[in-house]
C-alpha cells in the first residue's frame, strides 16, 4: 500500500483527489491537510507520497518540506517557471532518493494535446494558444498553456522556424494576449467552463486546430493516480506526466 497525503484537501481538486485515493487499489489515504494545518501531520501519519493541489504562492514551501523529509511529491499546483524548477533540482540534489513530479496537466487528453501541438509546431508559420477556464481560477495564463507554449517554442527553435508574422503596431493592452517565449497566449474565464485549450496553427491556405476539453475534474484523476504509483521509482525532478506514459 502506498501511503498518501493530500495538501489542499478542501479545494476543488484536493477533495476529489482524496476520494480517488481512497478508492484506488494499492493506495491508502493517511492525511488530508488544508490551509493552516501543520505539515508534521504527514510524518506522523507515515505519508510516503504527497499530492499537492494548493496555490502557486505556497507550493514551494510545501515542496521544500517534502524534500527535506524524504516524502515524494506529485504536484498539480501551477506557477512553475525555470527559476522554481532550478530551486527544486538544487533541493533534490540533497535528497537523492526523493521524487517530485510537476504535472501542468494530469488529464491524459491534455498531455496528448501538448504532444500533438509540439509535433505540429515545425510545420506552421503561425501559432496561437487560447486557454479557457472557470472564473474561480487564480492564475493566468494556465500552467498548461504556458507549458504548451514552451514546448512549441522549443520545437520551432529546433526546426529553425522564423518569427511568427504579426504586423500589429497599435493595440489595446492585452489585445494580443501574453507573450510566452514568443507564442501569444489568450485567456478566457467563463462560468460553466472547467478546463479547455485550443492550439491554432496556420499557414498559406490552411489552419489546424487542436482542442482539448476537460468537462469534469474527474478527468484529472487517472493521471494523479498514475503519478502516485510511479513517483516512488522516479527520484529527482520529473516535469510532465508524459514521462510516466508510454507515448512512443
Ligand atoms: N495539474 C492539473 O491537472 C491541475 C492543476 N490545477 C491547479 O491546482 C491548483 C489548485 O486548484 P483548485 O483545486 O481549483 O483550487 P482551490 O482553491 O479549490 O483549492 C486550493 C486549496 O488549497 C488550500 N490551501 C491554500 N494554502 C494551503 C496550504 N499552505 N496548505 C494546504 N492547503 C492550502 C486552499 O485553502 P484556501 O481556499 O483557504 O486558501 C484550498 O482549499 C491550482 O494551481 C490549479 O491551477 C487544477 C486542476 C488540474
Ligand atoms: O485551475 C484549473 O482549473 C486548472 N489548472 C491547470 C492549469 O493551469 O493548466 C490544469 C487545468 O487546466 C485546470
Amino acid at each position: 500500500m502506498i501511503k498518501v497525503g493530500v495538501l489542499g484537501a478542501k479545494g476543488r481538486m484536493g477533495a476529489l483527489t482524496c476520494v480517488a485515493v481512497e478508492e484506488a487499489a494499492g493506495c491508502e489515504l493517511v492525511a488530508q491537510l488544508d490551509q493552516g494545518d501543520s505539515l508534521d501531520v504527514l510524518t506522523e501519519a507515515g505519508a510516503e507520497v504527497v499530492v499537492d493541489f494548493t496555490r502557486p504562492e505556497v507550493v514551494m514551501d510545501n515542496l521544500a518540506w517534502c524534500i527535506e523529509h524524504g516524502v515524494h511529491a506529485v504536484v498539480g499546483t501551477t506557477g512553475f517557471d525555470d527559476a522554481r524548477l532550478a530551486t527544486l533540482r538544487d533541493q533534490l540534489a540533497k535528497s537523492p532518493s526523493t521524487g517530485v513530479l510537476i504535472a501542468p496537466n494530469f488529464s491524459i487528453g491534455a498531455v496528448l494535446m501538448m504532444r500533438f501541438a509540439a509535433q505540429a509546431a515545425q510545420y506552421y508559420e503561425s501559432v496561437e494558444i487560447i486557454e479557457l477556464h472557470h472564473p474561480d481560477k487564480v492564475d493566468a495564463p494556465s500552467g498548461t498553456a504556458r507549458r504548451t507554449a514552451e514546448l512549441i517554442a522549443d520545437a520551432r527553435r529546433e526546426a529553425g522556424s522564423g518569427p511568427i508574422p504579426d504586423a500589429t503596431t497599435t493595440a489595446l493592452d492585452g489585445a494580443r494576449g501574453a507573450d510566452v517565449e514568443g507564442i501569444r497566449v489568450h485567456g478566457v474565464r467563463l462560468r460553466g467552463l472547467i478546463a479547455h485549450q485550443e492550439v491554432l496553427f496556420g499557414d498559406e491556405g490552411e489552419t489546424l486546430t487542436i482542442r482539448h476539453d476537460s468537462m469534469a475534474r474527474v478527468s484529472f484523476m487517472a493521471g494523479v493516480l498514475l503519478g502516485v504509483r510511479r513517483i516512488g521509482d522516479a527520484p529527482g525532478l520529473t516535469v510532465g506526466l508524459e514521462h510516466f506514459m508510454d507515448l512512443s
